[in-house]
């Protein structure tokens, strides 16, 4: 523990915020907002996009200075410019650097080891091993750079950085955004023992089966309001939900099965991407296919092959009837119909800088016809349309995309893609960081599109996603597609089972053994 933030002998709270306040141009961000963290304590912090959670984060931080209301971290009041080491924070955009390794991204943290004046390279490299299994996890090579990770594999490390800081509060934004289940579990396991060491969490996350497992009490925002608060005990999912969205939301419906015959979008036969074995699969007009595996099972990389955002080759990909699989690069692969939403939203999705219906219609190709005034009236006319029902918040077209909530962001990328009338859309994580509510929206508009006969392809890391979304489930083990789901088989625990197995020898009912393709 730093001098600065020095918590011996403290035993009151941890966090405690008064009347916090945060105003954009007005407009109430943050709304007097009262909260308390006990050492050893984990609360939740909830709310739907918007709610003000990343700018209460982002006050914390010290990026933002209050309006009105006070911070203060065991007992010591922060101001602008204070040392905050005390806390320790997992963005959503985990800050890392691609181009540098494992170990070096560690070590901007925790600082390079030296002997004799000269980084101590072979202590770089043991201290980032060091410090995943100090809360066990399986460590990537220290030496692996960044940019070569997964997305699951880059939330670990960004987790692993902020906690090997000795943090007497840890704030935790989305921290399982991208994870598949059974790294959630890995994940809830050591912050487990985090908070039996004392630690204070604040967590924050969309996914709220999670603070069941972990968070002792909920804080609930709305419109920069804090409108409920409790121990989790009191607060079912129902109570939950309600609070967050100050109405209660419908129950979840389940996609029905819209293939439409044999009327096939997509062909691939073969494709053989980062040395993985050759994958091959079909998808139907109409039909909504997931595609699942453990983290580094390369399940990303069939979606981002397929949407030309990954080097592959293939014996034929055919689209439609036309072999597409010589066009490269994702714009050669947009041209025939094929349009991608990444997962990556800070580096690939969105257009930082520009506006929200700059970010809607990027690049001419897009625009309502060549120019001029009339082609701007009507794109303005669309982008109004579709941030109407995307519900996209606050629903002003010249806003700079940087300046929307995150889930505001993603609906505003998917709604670009799916706007595209595209025959074919990789979705990968659409709906990451996203809202109870506006997550069912979402889902609402993705099965939408393929009813109008788009093949979507839905690669995801939110298995209850894919058991809500998805008529057919693709399982990823190793890079090849070991075992396929319909029907019933599409459950939560089938698709960990399936993904979790080495080739599949027996296969549950509905699912079907795809050893060698
Ligand atoms: N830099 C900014 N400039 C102007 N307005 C902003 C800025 N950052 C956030 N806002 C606005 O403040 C409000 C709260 O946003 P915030 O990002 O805190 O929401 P959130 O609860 O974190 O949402 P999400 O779950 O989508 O991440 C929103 O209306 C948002 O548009």
């Amino acid at each position: 523990m730093t001098a600065a933030l020095d918590t011996e002998g403290w035993s009151g709270s941890a966090l405690r915020l008064t009347g916090l306040t945060k105003r954009f141009a007005g407009q109430l961000a943050l709304d007097g907002v009262d909260l308390t963290l006990e050492p050893g304590q984990v609360r939740g912090l909830v709310g739907e996009n918007g709610a003000g959670k990343s700018t209460l984060i982002k006050l914390l931080a010290g990026i933002y200075t209050p309006d009105a209301g006070t911070i203060e971290v065991a007992g010591r009041e922060l101001h602008p410019g204070s040392d905050r080491s005390g806390l320790a924070f997992v963005h959503q955009d985990l800050g890392l650097v691609d181009e540098l390794t494992v170990g070096e991204n560690l070590a901007f943290t925790s600082g390079f080891p030296r002997a004799a004046g000269l980084i101590d390279w072979r202590r770089v490299w043991s201290s980032a091993q060091a410090a995943y299994e100090r809360m066990s996890l399986d460590a990537p090579a220290p030496r692996t750079l960044v940019g070569r990770l997964s997305a699951a594999e880059k939330a670990l490390l960004g987790i692993v950085r902020a906690l090997a800081k000795d943090a007497s509060v840890a704030v935790l934004d989305e921290p399982t955004a991208s994870l598949p289940a059974p790294d959630v579990a890995y994940l809830i396991d050591a912050l487990r023992r985090l908070k039996e060491s004392g630690t204070a969490i604040l967590y924050v996350t969309h996914r709220l089966q999670e603070l069941y497992e972990i968070a002792d009490s909920v804080t609930v925002l709305r419109g920069g309001r804090k409108v409920a608060e409790g121990p989790m005990g009191d607060y079912g999912v129902d109570r939950l939900v309600e609070a967050m969205l100050g109405r209660p939301v419908a129950s979840v419906p389940v996609t029905e099965e819209t293939t439409r015959g044999d009327d096939v979008v997509l062909v691939v036969d073969r494709l053989v991407v980062r040395d993985a074995p050759p994958v091959s699969f079909t998808v139907g007009a109409g039909e909504i296919v997931g595609v699942v595996g453990l983290r580094g099972a390369g399940q990303e990389a069939i979606g981002r092959a397929v949407a030309g955002a990954e080097p592959s080759t293939t014996a034929s990909l055919v689209l439609n009837g036309v072999d597409v699989g010589r066009s490269r690069g994702v714009g050669g692969r947009m041209r025939h119909g094929i349009a991608l939403l990444p997962a990556d939203r800070q580096r690939e999705s969105t257009f930082p800088g520009l506006s929200l219906v700059e970010n809607l219609f990027p690049g001419p190709r897009n625009r309502s016809g060549g120019g001029g005034l009339l082609a701007v009236a009507a794109e303005q006319e669309r982008a109004l349309a579709a941030i109407t029902s995307y519900d996209v918040r606050p629903p002003r077209p010249a806003l700079p995309i940087d300046q929307l909530s995150g889930g505001n962001q993603q609906k505003v990328c998917v709604a670009r893609v799916l706007g595209q009338a595209q025959r074919l859309v990789v979705l990968e994580e659409p709906t990451a960081g996203v809202d109870v509510g506006s997550k069912l929206e979402i889902h609402n508009f993705v099965r939408a599109a393929a009813e109008s006969g788009t093949g979507v392809l839905v690669v995801s890391s939110d298995v209850e996603e894919i058991t809500q979304l998805c008529t057919r489930v693709l399982v990823v083990v190793n890079g090849a597609i070991t075992a396929e789901a319909t029907g019933e088989a599409i459950t939560d625990e089938n698709l960990i089972v399936l993904a979790s197995s080495a080739p599949v020898a027996a296969p549950a009912d509905g699912a079907t053994a795809m050893k060698g393709k």
